[in-house]
Order: structure tokens, then C-alpha cells, then sequence
């Protein structure tokens, strides 16, 4: 019946539909009120159904000081961060049927789709991603609501189920696609997946892999693909498994203590009357997609801008870097890296890329890919940040109070400088005790009135390394999500690397 006062959040139906239809993903059931449930307030509809706040002053506030954007395209910024994210998915280029299925896209669907308004406005209600290769990738601006509920969309729809299930497409979020394409993998190549699920990532490694195979010949290269969760592991198994591929293995295992594998050499690399020595089995590609706070799935996941605040991405930094580090230990000399995570923050992003390539030691190198995929739409890596601790901006390492000093770690900020380390070099008194003039520090951290102000005074650092050769992408760049990956190329052993390796073939 009607639309009595009592039952919507005000707005005419009409007009509440179209937004419900317009922010999809933006809807949540709060958690029920039992007090409310019967109510004729209700009535029945719409019952506990609330919008996701789209917004979070303290996450403006911090991207607004990192400058990951310029002033002038905050608005746009902003603006599509709080949209819906737009469908993406890809073809299967193993498949024997990826040009069939290209072809109907470009040559049926491109077509018979253009007389159907999609919710982006956009011309093209679906059009191939410029940048993938080769037409595989698919951009859609249909939302999940409209292939469900409009007729006209049934067939689009249900070849997308249908060919989704038996592995000839994967859906995708169109940035999560990209640090595979900078990995460079041959079907040789043993790679590394070390936080692989639920397995988007992998399945298209794997893809690669067994490219250009004939049906029912294996490749020689081969994935490995690790995960912490083991939940999450089984998930990835329930993904990869549409590949039907013999090139895999699923490990659970932390990715930071990736245990060494070894291998025995096969008799006709060493000579059949020799007995095969045993030696380290070493990757010629590792992709570190690592955990993040993953502000980067904004659009795909809003809860997280109730969740969101700084302290995410200061505590995931240091797992970070002990992943990638264990990546680079487990790739060949003369092998390729790729760090990824799906967060804006420099912390997880520019502050980790410095610190590997401080502790690689000029082992690594960290590749200027500009030239590969040009028609990515990308940023270059921040060459200084800042770090915001308990409401606090902090330029530098130095003026990290003492307390604490366990979780606001040197590696956090551009110079990457202990504050040990200036001691050493000036022979003087602790900065950091000198801004608190001597009182309580967690005094001192409650009495900052303006941190903005705070973090102007204090001395900004800026990087040495060539952090611009990282990319950021942001979603207003391309219309997705944000993502952030850098690209590294080992040159010879980490410091301490031989000594380890040794150690591995004596035990
Ligand atoms: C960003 S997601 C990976 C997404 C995946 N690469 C893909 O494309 O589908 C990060 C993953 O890291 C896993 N993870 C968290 N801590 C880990 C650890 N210490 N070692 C290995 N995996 C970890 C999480 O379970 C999660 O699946």
C-alpha cells in the first residue's frame, strides 16, 4: 500500500529506488533492533536497511596531507570513491575458446548491448579494458542489480554465469589485474604467489603458464601459491580449480617464514653418472600482493570507510616488509618482483619499497616500467609523506616520543633514519624529549592543539631512492579502484644470502 509518512527515511519511493539503484553498494542491515522489528513503522519494507556512510574526516584529512592528489582533484576524487565500482572481468586467454568469446563480445554483445542505458551513463555499457592486452580484459557498467532484474540483460547475464563457471572468464576488479601483466611471466618461469587468495592473481598467472599450450600438453613452468588462511586457501583451490591445471601447488604457510624448498637437480642437468646434488629451489618470479589496510576497495567494500584510521596501515608496515624481504630471498638472481597492495597509504606503499631497497643493499633494483602499458593511467610513487600517530603528524623518526618507539619504527618515514642514528651522528640529547619539553609525553601527545601545524614545523624528509617509478592508481584515474605497485629486478644476492643458502644445503 502507499507510501505512509512513517515508512521511508523521507524521499518518495520513486525517489528512494533510484538511489538505491544508484548506490548499490552502499546499503547495509545494521545489526537488528528487536525492539523495532514489528513495528507499522516499518510496515514491513525497507526495514533496518541504511545507507554506508561514505565518508570519514580523518581519512580527508590524511590524504589531504600526503597530497596523493592534487588540491584541485580532491572533489573529483572524492566523488568517485563514494560511487559504486563498476564490473570488470577476463577472458581466459588459455582457454581454447578466448577468441570465440572475444569475438562474441566485440561482435554481438558490444552491439546488442548499446540500446541498454547503463548506470555510469557511459556511452559503452561494456568496452574492453585499453590497456589489457589484446581485448581480454572487459570493462561493464552494469550493476549487479540490473543483470539480475532487467530482461533485456538475461542473455548478457547468463553467458557471463555460465562462462565464469566453467573458466573461460573470471571476474575481477580491473586494477587487481594489473600486477600479474608487470610480472613478465614465461611458461617456464616457477612463480611465487605469496598471499594468493582467494586466487584472482594466481588464475591469471596460471593462465600465462599454460599459454599457447596445445590441449593436453603441460607446460614446464609451475605456480606456487601460498596463503595464510586456510579458509581463504580453500577458496582459491574453488577458483583455480575451473583451470584444470597440473602446474599448480596451494601452501599455507606465512608467507614471512616462506620455508625453503629444495630440490634435487634432474640427472640430465648435472650428467647421468652423477648423483643429483640437492639445492635451493629459487623463483624466477615472486608476486607480493601483501595484506593491507585496503582503502583501495573503497568503492567495493564502504564499510571500510566506517572502519578507516591511520593506525591500519602503521600496523601493517612491518609484515610487509618481512614478506617482500622473503620474496626477494626466494627469487632467482636476475629474477623480477612485483610488490602490490590495494591501499593508497605511502606507508604501505613508498615507506616498504624504500626499505627494501635499503636492505637489499644495491642488489636490487627497483625498474622504471613507464614505458610498459602506456595506456594505464598511472601516478608516480610519493618521494615524502608523513606519519600520523595518535593524532599526531610526525615528519621524521626523530620526533617519535619514546614511548612509542616499538610501533612507529624508523622505516615509516622518507630517510628511513633511526633516531639512534642522528644521536650517534650529532652526539646530542633525544630530539623527540626536547619537543616534550622535558614533561609526561602522553601529556604532551593530548595538549597538540593543531598536529597540522606540528608537522609543518618539523623537518620533512624526502627519499633518496627513485620512488617515482612506482605507480599509484587512483579511481577517479580509469573510473576503478586504487591500487599501488612497484616492480623490483634482483642483480645479484641480498646481503647475507649466500651464508644462508649455504646453511640450507649442509642441514
Ligand atoms: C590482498 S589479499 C591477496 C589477494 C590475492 N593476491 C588475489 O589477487 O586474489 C592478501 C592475502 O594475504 C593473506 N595473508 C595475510 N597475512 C599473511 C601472511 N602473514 N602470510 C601469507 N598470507 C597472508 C590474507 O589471508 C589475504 O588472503
Amino acid at each position: 500500500m502507499g507510501g505512509g509518512g512513517g515508512r521511508g527515511r523521507g524521499g518518495s519511493r520513486t525517489q528512494r529506488r533510484h538511489f538505491r539503484q544508484n548506490r548499490e553498494n552502499v546499503w547495509k542491515r545494521p545489526k537488528s533492533d528487536p525492539s523495532s522489528e514489528n513495528t507499522n513503522e516499518n510496515n514491513g519494507e525497507n526495514r533496518g536497511w541504511e545507507p554506508f556512510a561514505t565518508q570519514n574526516p580523518a581519512f580527508d584529512e590524511y590524504y589531504k596531507e600526503q597530497g596523493i592528489v592534487s588540491p584541485e582533484e580532491w572533489d573529483a576524487f572524492i566523488e568517485v570513491l563514494r560511487k559504486p565500482l563498476p564490473a570488470a572481468f577476463r577472458i581466459n586467454s588459455s582457454s581454447q575458446f578466448c577468441s570465440d568469446i572475444r569475438r562474441q563480445l566485440e561482435d554481438d554483445f558490444m552491439i546488442s548491448l548499446q540500446s541498454e542505458v547503463s548506470e555510469g551513463g557511459e556511452p559503452q555499457p561494456i568496452r574492453p579494458l585499453p590497456w589489457y592486452p589484446e581485448n581480454l580484459a572487459w570493462h561493464s557498467n552494469f550493476s549487479r542489480m540490473q543483470l539480475r532484474k532487467n530482461q533485456t540483460l538475461e542473455r548478457f547475464h547468463e553467458f557471463l554465469k555460465l562462462e565464469n563457471e566453467i573458466g573461460n572468464i573470471t571476474r575481477q576488479e580491473a586494477v587487481s589485474m594489473v600486477p600479474p601483466l608487470f610480472l613478465d611471466v614465461r611458461p617456464d618461469h616457477f612463480v611465487l604467489d605469496m598471499c594468493a587468495a582467494p586466487g584472482s592473481k594466481t588464475f591469471q598467472l596460471l593462465e600465462i603458464i599454460h599459454r599457447s599450450m596445445k590441449p593436453g600438453s603441460l607446460p614446464d613452468g609451475l605456480v606456487v601459491a601460498n596463503d595464510l588462511d586456510v579458509q581463504r586457501c580453500n577458496l582459491l583451490i574453488h577458483q583455480t580449480k575451473r583451470m584444470c591445471t597440473a602446474n599448480l601447488i596451494v601452501t599455507n604457510h606465512e608467507a614471512q617464514h616462506f620455508p625453503g624448498c629444495r630440490a634435487k637437480s634432474t640427472a640430465s642437468e648435472i650428467g647421468a653418472e652423477m648423483e643429483p646434488p640437492i639445492s635451493q629451489l629459487v623463483f624466477d618470479r615472486v608476486l607480493c600482493d601483501v595484506p593491507c589496510s585496503g582503502d583501495g576497495t573503497l568503492r567495493k567494500a564502504p564499510d571500510i570507510w566506517r572502519k578507516w584510521h591511520a593506525g591500519l596501515g602503521n600496523g601493517v608496515h612491518p609484515l610487509q616488509i618481512q614478506i617482500a624481504m622473503r620474496g626477494l630471498s626466494l627469487l632467482k638472481v636476475g629474477g623480477r618482483m612485483v610488490y602490490s597492495t590495494c591501499s593508497m597509504n605511502p606507508v604501505e606503499n613508498e615507506a616498504v619499497v624504500a626499505e627494501i631497497l635499503r636492505r637489499g643493499g644495491g642488489s636490487v633494483e627497483l625498474i622504471d616500467v613507464s614505458s610498459e602499458l602506456p595506456q594505464l593511467v598511472r601516478r608516480p610513487g610519493l618521494k615524502k609523506w608523513k606519519i600520523r600517530d595518535k593524532g599526531r603528524w610526525l615528519a621524521s623518526h626523530k620526533n617519535v616520543s619514546k614511548y612509542r618507539k616499538s610501533v612507529i619504527v624508523p622505516s615509516m618515514f622518507p630517510s628511513g633514519r633511526s633516531f639512534t642514528e642522528q644521536m650517534d651522528a650529532n652526539g646530542s640529547m633525544e630530539v623527540g624529549e626536547k619537543h616534550e619539553n622535558g614533561g609526561n609525553v602522553e601529556d604532551a601527545l593530548q595538549s597538540t592543539d593543531d598536529p597540522a601545524t606540528v608537522a609543518n614545523e618539523q623537518e620533512e624528509e624526502v627519499s633518496d631512492f627513485p620512488l617515482e617509478r612506482c605507480m599509484r592508481i587512483v579511481p577517479h584515474d580509469q573510473n576503478g579502484g586504487a591500487f599501488f605497485i612497484a616492480v623490483f629486478h634482483k642483480h645479484s644476492a641480498l646481503p647475507g644470502e649466500f651464508k644462508f643458502l649455504q646453511r640450507v644445503e649442509v642441514l
